[in-house]
């Protein structure tokens, strides 16, 4: 398993830190106290002398608030609080007795900070507090939300609400909830800073993934062993190519291409094979194979992709492999990453039987059901690798959005693998890779521009 250093938490996980917060000696006073003041460090340093609005909800965000807008009034900053519901929570109660400042029902300031609810948010706000929050959304030029945008749900990155404002900073408190990286939610939120509650490790939880280490070849390789990976092509030579192109930037020392076609677009470093899949297959020297861009859906297709399953124990599938694949195709033994965009992950879970709506659980699902690592890749990617550790990631740039990035990043992925990475590490390096390569292209690119950059993202992380 992966050292959970950065952990990234449901409501649940949450809660249940916090008991272990409070069976070694902590209220939960204390710990609104010291979230209150670490986040008011943040807006205050946001507010840069700035008045500030501080918008209190019922429970324990709303304590939250009333504890930041106290710390700031205490600095000298003007500060206004507007408490729309009754104080429901204990420690909250206790906060905002402890606030001397004026409580309001409107206000125009520089700077709104959102305490209305956070993981406690069990339903739509419904009209009136919608309303408020997008005429004081529109009041306030600045907006930070505190631990969570209110309306948006803890676990999924799900909206409870339409039209809900967006946020230029958003403070996270103890700990990343999924929410923070996952869309629609994850949009909204604009920069985001976590405080510490020293909540520390906590077992079985997702991960925020960190920047990886790539390394140059060892002074001694050689073409085979730096990796040989084989992209099998099918039916459309475009997207294969791409992958395989790809591929032949980020690690790999040999990349073929197992195809009957020859296009005039084939760069020379490419070693095309025409030969029975069977018998290419049969190289002993291949490290990986990545199999399912350009592949196409018919019997043929599922007969090439039988065949990759039956030669190789360490595969990438994507794109057509995935409208493929059926229970029962991956064996024991096998290492295998899969690579759906969102169609691709709804087909699996029709082929896998699986009826979860939220997508981590989906994906946990076939990974569970199929018996390899998952990359359910868009926006958000989410990994579950091979032991079934979910990562998250910061959002990728939106240029990506644009046909064939996934087929690059499916390619980078099977590189990584013929490297000799595991599928999960494979899998992590190939989003950092493909992230910044989107980072550095100049947009609005297309998906070859793109993999121009990938050396330059690789050496960026050597
Ligand atoms: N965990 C930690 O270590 C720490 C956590 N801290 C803070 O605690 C926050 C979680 O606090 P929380 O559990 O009190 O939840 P919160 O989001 O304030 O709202 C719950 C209240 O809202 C109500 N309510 C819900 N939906 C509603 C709706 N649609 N419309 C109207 N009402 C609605 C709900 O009522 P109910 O559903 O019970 O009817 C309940 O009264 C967390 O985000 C962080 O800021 C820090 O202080 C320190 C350390
Ligand atoms: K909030």
């Amino acid at each position: 398993m992966k050292p959970t250093t950065d952990p990234v938490l449901t409501a649940r996980e949450m809660r249940g830190a916090e008991e272990r917060l409070m069976a070694g000696g902590a209220t939960a006073r204390t710990l609104m106290e010291i979230a209150g003041r670490e986040a008011a460090d943040w807006v205050w340093r946001a507010a840069a002398g700035r008045s500030v609005t501080v918008l209190c909800g019922p429970g324990n965000n709303g304590g939250d608030g009333f504890v930041i807008a106290r710390v700031l009034q205490e600095r000298g900053l003007p500060v206004e609080v507007i408490a729309p519901l009754d104080t429901g929570a204990q420690a909250a109660g206790e906060a905002r007795a402890a606030y001397a400042g004026p409580i309001v029902e409107s206000a125009d300031n520089a700077v709104l900070v959102d305490c209305l609810f956070g993981t406690g948010l069990s339903r739509p706000l419904g009209g009136d507090l919608t309303g408020l929050l997008r005429d004081l959304a529109q009041r306030h030029a600045y907006r930070i939300a505190v631990d969570l945008p209110s309306g948006v749900e803890s676990d999924a990155g799900r909206m409870l609400d339409e039209d809900l404002p967006d946020y230029h900073l958003t403070i996270a408190l103890g700990a990343w909830k999924r929410s923070h990286w996952l869309m629609p939610a994850a949009a909204r939120m604009g920069e985001r800073r976590l405080v510490d509650l020293g909540i520390g490790e906590v077992a079985g939880a997702a991960r925020l993934s960190t920047t990886p280490q790539v390394s140059p070849p060892p002074a001694s390789a050689h073409k085979y062993s730096r990796g040989l990976l084989a992209v099998v092509g099918g039916a459309m030579p475009g997207a294969a190519m791409l992958a395989a192109r790809a591929a032949m930037r980020a690690g790999a020392g040999y990349v073929k291409l197992l195809a009957d076609y020859k296009s005039p677009m084939t760069p020379d470093e490419l070693v095309v094979d025409d030969s029975a899949l069977e018998e290419s297959l049969s190289d002993e020297r291949i490290d990986a194979v990545a199999i399912g861009p350009g592949l196409g859906r018919d019997a043929a297709a599922r007969g090439r992709l039988l065949t990759a399953l039956a030669r190789a124990d360490r595969l990438v599938l994507d794109a057509d492999a995935l409208m493929l694949l059926r229970p029962g195709d991956i064996e024991d033994g096998q290492e295998v990453l899969l690579t759906p965009h969102g169609g691709e992950l709804d087909a699996l879970c029709q082929a896998f039987g699986v009826e979860a709506s939220d997508r981590i659980e989906r994906a946990l699902a076939v990974h569970r059901l199929a018996g390899c690592a998952i990359l359910a890749k868009g926006p958000d990617n989410v990994l579950i690798d091979q032991d079934g550790q979910i990562t998250l990631f910061p959002p990728a740039p939106s240029w990506l959005s644009t046909a064939g990035t996934g087929d690059v990043l499916s390619g980078i992925a099977a590189s990584r693998m013929a490297t000799g990475k595991n599928a999960g590490d494979a899998a992590e390096e190939a989003v950092w890779l493909h992230t910044l390569a989107a980072r550095m292209t100049p947009a609005p690119f297309c998906s070859g521009d793109l993999i121009r950059y990938i050396p330059i993202a690789y050496e960026h992380f050597l």
